[in-house]
């Protein structure tokens, strides 16, 4: 498994955001659902190792990022989209997933293959050479995506990927997701259920910190009922299975 996690949680002050997570996830693509504030990107960032747990146990890559040297391996081999990454407005695309090849070590013989690879697999080839800020907030998250691939992580972590894309751009993705999960462990958070039907091979869903549900699509969509809100069948089994985690 390449993220072993066990009685995990994470507190910012009074704030208990994930509170006592236990999760095993290996090859393929591994949604994340859930409403505002369920934990999902505090569960990410200490995937991600951006931010460390404040008590449990996490393995990642069969490695402890609690340990410095482990950590920086780990690091070398994984991608992560965060919520809000920092952009440099004045790099272009190719200057800006160079720049993220660099920090992951990619070997230099590689790099501009890398670099010209990743940014094709989101569809930006012919944007290249575009300074960042005279990007739209769509080509922005995809130029996110190309720096979180760039180094073709065996750990691939993803924050809200499709949240500003259309609709031709979000099935393109959905495409490269299910390519990648062929070789990797992609955890993809998300608040499209459309997403996680299509493309996610199993998938959790979390409230108020904890994991509430965790099975395949077809098990979330399974557990709607008659009562329940929702357009789709999987839209209804995550109305419901809130809706009971909260009775
Ligand atoms: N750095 C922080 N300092 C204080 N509180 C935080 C911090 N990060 C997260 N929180 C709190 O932790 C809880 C979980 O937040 P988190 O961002 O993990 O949720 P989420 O599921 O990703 O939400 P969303 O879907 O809105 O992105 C929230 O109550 C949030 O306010």
């Amino acid at each position: 498994m390449n993220i072993e996690i066990t009685d995990l949680t994470r507190r910012f002050g009074a704030v208990q955001a994930v509170a006592g997570v236990d999760l095993q996830v290996g090859p393929g693509v591994f949604g994340l659902l859930g409403p505002n504030g369920a934990g999902k990107t505090s569960l990410l960032r200490m995937m991600a190792t951006a931010v460390p747990p404040s008590s449990g146990r996490l393995r990642l890559l069969d490695r402890d990022p609690g340990r410095y040297g482990p950590r920086r391996e780990i690091r070398r081999r994984l991608g992560y989209l965060p919520q809000n990454p920092g952009y440099y407005p004045g790099f272009t695309v190719a200057e800006y997933v160079e720049y993220f090849a660099l920090l992951k070590e990619v070997p230099p013989a590689r790099t501009r293959a890398a670099v010209a690879t990743a940014i094709d697999r989101v569809e930006l080839g012919d944007r290249r050479k575009a300074r960042l800020r005279t990007l739209s907030g769509g080509m922005l998250r995809r130029v996110g995506i190309a720096q979180a691939i760039v180094n073709e992580p065996e750990l691939l972590l993803l924050d809200e990927p499709t949240a500003g894309l259309d609709p031709e751009q979000r099935v393109t993705f959905r495409s490269l997701l299910r390519d990648l999960g062929q070789r990797a462990t992609v955890v993809v958070s998300t608040h499209l259920v459309e997403d996680v039907a299509a493309a996610c091979a199993r998938v959790a869903l979390m409230d108020r910190g904890r994991i509430v549900f965790h099975g395949t699509p077809d098990g979330l969509a399974a557990s709607g009922d008659g009562q329940a809100a929702g357009d789709t069948p999987i839209e209804r089994g995550y109305s419901a299975v809130l809706a009971q985690a909260r009775s």
